[in-house]
């Protein structure tokens, strides 16, 4: 490919070791927490926090007087919010539906759609109090019609944050814990004296969360790999560079590690975004972290022709890609790794992390290739079922078994199936005679 790179981010082995960092401490700190239950998830939310009360779960009294603190103004735009995300998760629940088919006269197969009978949201918050991420696990998990969800979220600034805690609260929790990062996946997922362990966690973080929900994984189910944002943008001509600026600082604010790539095919727009970028940077209050990001990890890649550009951006595998191009719907029609698609100028990441309805939790670390976000099918188990109405079927079916058990050589499983030919075929065993 002749992609050309006007700017790239660190090496792919720093971005590694960092990583190994990470596993390192998560490990260690997940051991702490099955060793110690809560008095080691206190020291971790002192230490990481600075936060130690008596109870981390937030009891009906204190709830109800945090969501006091909530302007009204506030409190309607997190309802609608959440009715957004209510209404999308609605429809997309309505789109699955449980099936019984008749797949051979007498037999009847089946699945069911379950949901997960409890489940741990993790709510960020130590850079932003991540009121929307409430709204994307707690409120879809409820939708959804999973029994027993509980919440956590850190401090922000050394005490609960109340429109966090509404958010939680309006969504649907049926507990709520104030604790962050590593301490409140492993408390959820491990199970403490006071916290009962959940059967899936879910829901977005910094590099610390997202490592330690994938080390959970097996012991419970997670969502999926959703650590720190990741932004694209793909653009020719027919967008300016104060856009494209914008869009890309937009979401290299959230710390200091989140990558955000420009693809486009306009040598005038890569080098303008490059500049834009920069006198941004000279005004945005959350510069800083932005800055960090862009410079560590931020990229303008330069292509030849808008395949070479669906090529880079499916190989990148972004977790947000904002599209706007003379063909955005060509980009939908032929992407095939990413998080979520933000098509044509008029639309925003923003408006997808915070309100336009669609699920902001979003794969990352090219996690893409193999899932989406989450989403109300997340919450939801599709198990089958068989079931055999006819003694012919009975026959017919348990003939064929019997023979392929004994094609793997399982003497046992053959008889499972013999047993049946004989009560209910009246006939002999496929193999019967000879075998005996
Ligand atoms: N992928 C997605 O869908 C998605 C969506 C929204 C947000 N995000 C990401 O969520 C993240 C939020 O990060 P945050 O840090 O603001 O909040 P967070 O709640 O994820 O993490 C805060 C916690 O991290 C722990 N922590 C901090 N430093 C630590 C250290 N050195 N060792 C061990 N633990 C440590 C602390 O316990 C603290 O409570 C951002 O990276 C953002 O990009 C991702
Ligand atoms: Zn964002």
């Amino acid at each position: 490919m002749a992609v050309d790179y006007l700017k790239r981010g660190k090496p792919e082995a720093e971005r590694s070791e960092d990583d190994a960092k990470v596993r390192a401490v998560v490990e260690a700190t997940l051991s702490e927490i099955e060793a110690r239950g809560d008095a080691a998830v206190r020291e971790l939310s002192e230490k990481f926090d600075g936060y130690a009360p008596e109870n981390f779960r937030l009891n009906a009294s204190e709830i109800e007087a945090l969501m006091n603190q909530v302007s009204g103004r506030d409190m309607d735009d997190i309802k609608f919010a959440q009715e957004q995300v209510r209404k999308f998760a609605q429809a997309q629940r309505d789109s699955m539906t449980d099936i019984e088919v008749e797949t051979l006269p007498g037999v009847i197969l089946g699945h069911k759609n379950i949901p997960v009978r409890s489940v741990g949201c993790y709510v960020p918050g130590g850079k932003f109090p991540m009121v929307a991420s409430a709204h994307m696990s707690v409120a879809t998990a409820s939708v959804a019609g999973v029994p027993r969800i509980i919440a956590a979220t850190p401090p922000f600034k050394g005490a609960p944050n109340p429109a966090v805690i509404a958010a939680m609260h309006l969504g649907g929790a049926h507990e709520i814990y104030v604790l962050g990062g590593i301490q409140a996946v492993g408390a959820m997922a491990i199970g403490t004296e006071t916290i009962d362990p959940v059967h899936m966690l879910v829901g977005p973080g910094n590099a610390f969360v997202a490592e330690a929900k994938r080390q959970l994984f097996g012991r419970v189910g997670i969502d999926l790999f959703a650590g720190p944002t990741e932004t694209m943008v793909i653009a020719d001509d027919t967008v300016d560079a104060e856009m494209c600026a914008t869009d890309l600082l937009g979401q290299a604010e959230h710390g200091y590690n989140s990558p955000a790539v420009l693809v486009t095919n306009s040598r005038k727009l890569a080098t303008e975004t490059l500049a834009e970028i920069e006198r941004l940077l000279e005004i945005l209050p959350t510069a800083e972290t932005a800055r960090k990001s862009w410079e560590d990890y931020g990229e303008v890649i330069l292509c030849d022709s808008y395949d070479e550009m669906l090529a880079v951006a499916d190989e990148i595998a972004s977790e947000h890609v904002q599209v706007m191009t003379d063909r955005d719907d060509w980009f939908l029609d032929n992407m095939t790794c990413y998080g979520a698609l933000f098509l044509g100028p008029r639309t925003n990441v923003a408006n997808g992390d915070k309100v336009i309805g669609t699920n902001h939790t979003l794969p990352t670390k090219k996690a893409g290739r193999y899932t989406g976000g989450l989403w109300v099918g997340k919450f939801l188990k599709t198990h089958s079922y068989q079931k055999i109405l006819t003694d012919e079927a009975a026959a017919e079916m348990g003939a064929y078994c019997s023979r392929l058990c004994m094609l793997e050589g399982f003497v046992g499983h053959a008889e499972q199936a013999n047993i049946r030919v004989r009560r209910y075929g009246g006939g002999n065993v496929p193999y019967g005679e000879a075998a005996e």
